[in-house]
C-alpha cells in the first residue's frame, strides 16, 4: 500500500494504459517527448541507442527512463519494429492547455511487423502481409491482409498447401490460436514471428460477424468465400487482431477475395525455393524475380512478384497476357510513354490506403492528385485501336476528375508534409481563413495601413503604432500634436514628452491576431479533414486503377525485359507436349563471366515417346542449369513473360515439381537424406498427367546401393504410372540408370558434353542423346584446390575401382582393399623407393640418443636423398 500511495498520477495512468497492451513495447507522450520505463527503457535505448536515465532517484518509485522528442517517431519506430518488438503508441487525447488535472490518454495505435503501413517499415516492393492461420483436423484455413494496401486474400486446403502459400506469401507476421501454437510450429518451422491469440474469436459466428460488420453486407456469399468456412474464420480473425491493435479506420480494406487452389499452377514450396523464385538460401544470389523486375511503379513489382509465385493454367488468361506484351514489344513508343505515365503515379495502393486509415499527409494527397492527372493519360494511351485488351483497360480507368480538381482547388500548389505546419489549404477556400492569415500574417501591413489613415484623419504626421505586453498596441502622439487627438481614443500612459492611446480598432486587431493562428489551424484541419473524407468516397474506383495500373507495369516490363534479354513469345497449347528449343538459364546467362556466352540446350519431352529424360554427365557439367531452365521458361510462359528461347512450345502444365540440389535443413533438425526422401514423396504421391517433373540427382544422400535402387524405381514408377505420364527430367551420376531404358521405351538417355583434352576436361555443355561414362568428379576437386596427393591417390582407387568393375561384390571386394589401405594412407603412402629409404632411416633413429650436430647431419643425408 505504502508503495502505491507514493506514484504520481502521470505513473499510475502509464501502469494502467500499459497493463491493457501486454507483451508491447508503450511508448507514453509526454508533452514533446516519447518516454519509455523499466523494461521498456532497457529495450529501447539498446535497440534505438538512447541514453538511459533514472527517474524518482533514490524513491521507491525509481524506474529507468529512456525518451525521445516525438517528431522522431517516424526514424525511432521503425527501428523497433524492425527488432521485432511491438509497438503501442500512447498518445495525448486532449489539449493539455484545455484541461487542469491529469491529461487524457490512451493507446492509438499498436504497430507489429504484420500491422504497418509506415513507409520505414514496410518494403516498396513487396507486400507485408498479416497471415492468419487456424487449423481444424488437418484441414487448414488462411487469411492474408496487408493492411498498407488492402488486400485481403482467403484460402482453405491441406497444411501442404498452407504451407505453398506461406513460402509465396511471405507474411511478415501470423496470428494463430495460442493452442494450436506447438503443431504450427512443428508443420511450418519457426521462422515466422508468430502472435498467438486467446481462443474466444475462434468461432464460426463471431468471425462471420466482424466481417459482415466491416464489410456492410448482410451475408459473405457476395465475395465467394462461403465455401471456405475455416478461411472465412481465420480472415474475421485477422479483422477483429487489427481492432485489437486500435487500427479501426480500414475503408480501404474494401474487398476479400480467394485463392483458387484450381486456377493456379501447383509450385510447392520446394519448387518456390529450388527454383530461388523470389527468394534464395544465398543471401547474394539473384532470383528469377530480380531479373524480371524492372517495373517502373512499387504496386507493378509487387504484382510481379504475385504472379511469380501464382503462374496461370487457363490458355485464354495466359494468352490474354502474352499478346498484351506481345503488342507493347512491338509498340515501342506506346511503352515508352506509358512507362514515363506510371513513374508519375507512384504508389496509389498504399496512397490510398493511407486515406482509408485517414493518415495521408497533405503531400501524400498532392501525390494522390498528380497520379490522378497520370491516369487520364494512362486512359488515353491505353485506348488503342489495335488492342482490344488494352482498350478494356482504358474503359476500367477512372480519373475521378470530380475528387482530382477538388484536391486541385483545396491544397496549395506544394503543401508542407506536416498538417500543422499551416499554409496547406489554399487561399480563396474559404472568407474566413483568407481574412485571418491576412491579419496574422500580413500583420505588419494591416498596421501600417491604420498608422497612415490616422495620421491623414488627424493631421498628425509624426503618429506611431507600437507594442506593449501592458496593454498591447497602442499609437503615440507627441505632445506637439496631443491637442489633435480625438475623443474616442483612450490615454493609456503619459510620458515625458508623449502620450499612449489604444483606440477600438486596435484593440480588436489585437484580439484579432491573438487567436489568429489557432484558428487558422482549426480551420485547415476541419477543410482538410472534409477533403479526406471526400477522397474516401473514391477508395474503391482508385483502388481499381491502381490494380489496372499494376497490371500494366508489369506487362510493360515483360516486354522491356523481353527486348533486352533477347526473349521470345512462347506458343502455349492444350498439348502435352513441350518442344523448347535454344533454352537459356534466364538468371544464369545474366551472371557469366564477360566474353563467356551461355550454351543454349534444346529440350523435348513428349509423354507419347520420350517421357522421362535421364540425364548424365560430369559434374559441373550444367545438368541441374538445364533441369532448372525448363522448369523456369514454363513458369516464365505462364505467368504471360517471354521466354529465353529461341522457340518454345508448350503444352500447359498445371504442376511444377522439383527436387534440385542438396537442401541442408539443419537448423530444423532434420537430416539431408531425410528432407530429399520428403520432398520426393510429396513429388509421388500429387503429379498429374500434365506435371512437369524435375528430379536433380535423387539418393545421392544415402549409400549407393539404396540411392540407385531408389532413384531407379522413382523413374519406373513414373514411367509406369498408370493414369499420369509427367513430363520428367532427372540428373544423376548413377549411369547405373542409363540401363533403364532397355525395359522402358518412353525413358530416354542424354547426357552433358565435355571434352578432355591433355588431361584437361573442357565443358561443352551441349546436351545429347546417349548415356555418358564419366564423373569426371575428381577433375571437378582438382580444380576445387584439394591437395594434389589426395588427388593423386583419389585417381588411384578410381583406376582400381574402375578396372574391377564387374559386379557388385566386386566393387565391394575392391573397396574393402582400398579401406585396408587407407588405414595406411599416411605420410609415406606412396611407393616410392626414395621415400621408402628417408622412411626407414627416420624410422631406425634413437631421437633420445641423437646429439643436435648427429641430426643436422641426418637432415643433410635426407635432402641429399631427395635431390638426387
Ligand atoms: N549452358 C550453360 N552455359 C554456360 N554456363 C553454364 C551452362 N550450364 C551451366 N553453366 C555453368 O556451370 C555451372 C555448373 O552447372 P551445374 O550446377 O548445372 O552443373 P551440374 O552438372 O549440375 O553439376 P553437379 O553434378 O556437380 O551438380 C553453373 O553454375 C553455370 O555457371
Amino acid at each position: 500500500m505504502a508503495k502505491a500511495k507514493k506514484q504520481t498520477p502521470l505513473m499510475q495512468q502509464y501502469n494502467t494504459i500499459k497493463a491493457k497492451y501486454p507483451g508491447a513495447l508503450l511508448l507514453f507522450r509526454v508533452g514533446d517527448f516519447y518516454e519509455t520505463f523499466g523494461e521498456d527503457a532497457v529495450k529501447a535505448a539498446g535497440i534505438l541507442g538512447i541514453v538511459l536515465t533514472k527517474r524518482g532517484n533514490g524513491t521507491e518509485s525509481e524506474t529507468a527512463l529512456a525518451g525521445f522528442p516525438h517528431h522522431s517517431l517516424e526514424t525511432y519506430l521503425p527501428k523497433l519494429v524492425r527488432a521485432g518488438q511491438r509497438v503501442a503508441i500512447c498518445d495525448q487525447l486532449e489539449d493539455p492547455k484545455q484541461t487542469k488535472t491529469i491529461v487524457k490518454r490512451g493507446v492509438t495505435e499498436l504497430v507489429t511487423p504484420g500491422v504497418s503501413y509506415n513507409d520505414n517499415i514496410v518494403q516498396q516492393k513487396a507486400n507485408n502481409y498479416l497471415a492468419s492461420i487456424f487449423n481444424d483436423k488437418g484441414q487448414c484455413g488462411v487469411a492474408f491482409l496487408d493492411i498498407s494496401t488492402g488486400e485481403f486474400l482467403v484460402a482453405q486446403g491441406s497444411a501442404n498447401y498452407v504451407d505453398k502459400l506461406l513460402q509465396g506469401f511471405k507474411p511478415t507476421e501470423i496470428i494463430l490460436p495460442k493452442k494450436q501454437y506447438k503443431d504450427f510450429s512443428e508443420q511450418f518451422g519457426t521462422q515466422y514471428y508468430t502472435y498467438t491469440l486467446d481462443e474466444w474469436p475462434y468461432t464460426g459466428d463471431y468471425a462471420t460477424e466482424t466481417l459482415l460488420r466491416h464489410f456492410e453486407v448482410k451475408s459473405m456469399k457476395g465475395f465467394g468465400i462461403d465455401r471456405m468456412p475455416l478461411g472465412t474464420l481465420s480472415a474475421g480473425v485477422a479483422l477483429h487482431y487489427l481492432n485489437e491493435t486500435e487500427h479501426r479506420n480500414l475503408q480501404h480494406i474494401s474487398n476479400i477475395s480467394r485463392i483458387e487452389e484450381d486456377n493456379h499452377m501447383w509450385l510447392d514450396r520446394f519448387t518456390i525455393r529450388n527454383l530461388e523464385l523470389i527468394g534464395s538460401t544465398n543471401e547474394n544470389a539473384a532470383t528469377l524475380g530480380d531479373i524480371l523486375d524492372e517495373t517502373a511503379s512499387p504496386m507493378g513489382a509487387r504484382l510481379l512478384r504475385r504472379w511469380i509465385v501464382m503462374p496461370l493454367k487457363d490458355l485464354k488468361s495466359i494468352n490474354e497476357r502474352l499478346d498484351i506484351v506481345a503488342y507493347f514489344y512491338s509498340n515501342r513508343e506506346i511503352r515508352d510513354e506509358l512507362i514515363k505515365e506510371i513513374k508519375q503515379v507512384g504508389d496509389l495502393e498504399r496512397l490510398i490506403s493511407k486515406i482509408g486509415l485517414q493518415k495521408a499527409n497533405p503531400r501524400e494527397i498532392t501525390q494522390l492528385k498528380r497520379a490522378l492527372y497520370a491516369v487520364e493519360k494512362l486512359k488515353a494511351l491505353t485506348n488503342q485501336e489495335a488492342s482490344d485488351a488494352l482498350r478494356v483497360i482504358s474503359e476500367q480507368l477512372d480519373v475521378c476528375e470530380i475528387i482530382r480538381d477538388k484536391m486541385e482547388q483545396t491544397l496549395q500548389a506544394e503543401p508542407p508534409v506536416a498538417l500543422n505546419k499551416g499554409n496547406v489549404i489554399a487561399d480563396g477556400v474559404n472568407d474566413e481563413l483568407d481574412k485571418l492569415r491576412k491579419v496574422a500574417f500580413g500583420g505588419k501591413d494591416y498596421l501600417l495601413e491604420i498608422q497612415r489613415r490616422e495620421s491623414e484623419a488627424t493631421g498628425i504626421p509624426s503618429l506611431k503604432i507600437a507594442f506593449n505586453n501592458v496593454f498591447g498596441y497602442y499609437l503615440e502622439v507627441t505632445n506637439t500634436h496631443k491637442d489633435k487627438v480625438p475623443a474616442s481614443w483612450l490615454r493609456k500612459q503619459t510620458l515625458v514628452n508623449a502620450e499612449r492611446y489604444i483606440t477600438e480598432e486596435l484593440k480588436e486587431y489585437e484580439e484579432q491576431i491573438l487567436g489568429a493562428e489557432e484558428k487558422i489551424q482549426a480551420i485547415e484541419n476541419r477543410i482538410y479533414a472534409e477533403l479526406l473524407l471526400d477522397i474516401a468516397a473514391y477508395i474503391k474506383p482508385i483502388q481499381l486503377n491502381a490494380q489496372l495500373i499494376a497490371k500494366l507495369d508489369v506487362l510493360l516490363n515483360f516486354a522491356l525485359i523481353a527486348e533486352r534479354n533477347y526473349y521470345v513469345k512462347p506458343q502455349l497449347s492444350e498439348g502435352k507436349v513441350l518442344d523448347i528449343k535454344g533454352g537459356r538459364h534466364p538468371v544464369i546467362e545474366k551472371h557469366l563471366p564477360i566474353g563467356e556466352d551461355y550454351i543454349t540446350n534444346d529440350t523435348l519431352l513428349d509423354p507419347e515417346t520420350q517421357q522421362i529424360i535421364i540425364i548424365t554427365g560430369p559434374n559441373m557439367a550444367g545438368k541441374s542449369a538445364l533441369l532448372r531452365q525448363t522448369g523456369l521458361i514454363v513458369l516464365m510462359a505462364q505467368i504471360g513473360c517471354f521466354v529465353p528461347a529461341k522457340e518454345a512450345s508448350i503444352g500447359l502444365v498445371d504442376k511444377i515439381f522439383t527436387r534440385v540440389g542438396a537442401s541442408d535443413n539443419l537448423s530444423s533438425g532434420e537430416s539431408t537424406f531425410m528432407v530429399e526422401m520428403n520432398e520426393t514423396a510429396s513429388i509421388m504421391n500429387n503429379l498429374s498427367d500434365r506435371s512437369l517433373i524435375l528430379l536433380d540427382e535423387i539418393g545421392r544422400g544415402t549409400s549407393t546401393y539404396d540411392g540407385i535402387s531408389i532413384a531407379w524405381a522413382i523413374a519406373e514408377f513414373l514411367h509406369n504410372h498408370p493414369f499420369a505420364r509427367a513430363k520428367t527430367l532427372f540428373a544423376t551420376h548413377y549411369h547405373e540408370l542409363n540401363e533403364l531404358t532397355n525395359s522402358m521405351t518412353r525413358i530416354k538417355n542424354f547426357n552433358v558434353t565435355v571434352k578432355e583434352m591433355n588431361n584437361k576436361v573442357i565443358f561443352l555443355r551441349k546436351l545429347v542423346p546417349g548415356g555418358s561414362e564419366h564423373s569426371f568428379g575428381i577433375h571437378v576437386a582438382k580444380l576445387a584446390g584439394m591437395p594434389a596427393k589426395l588427388i593423386a591417390r583419389a585417381n588411384e582407387i578410381l583406376k582400381r575401382l574402375e578396372q574391377e568393375r564387374t559386379g557388385g561384390e566386386q566393387i565391394k571386394d575392391s573397396m574393402r582393399k582400398i579401406q585396408k589401405q587407407a588405414y595406411q594412407l599416411q605420410m609415406f603412402a606412396i611407393d616410392d623407393p626414395v621415400l621408402e629409404k628417408i622412411r626407414d632411416m627416420l624410422n631406425n633413429l634413437d631421437v633420445n640418443t641423437l646429439t643436435p650436430v648427429e641430426a643436422l647431419m641426418k637432415l643433410d643425408e635426407i635432402q641429399r636423398l631427395l635431390k638426387n
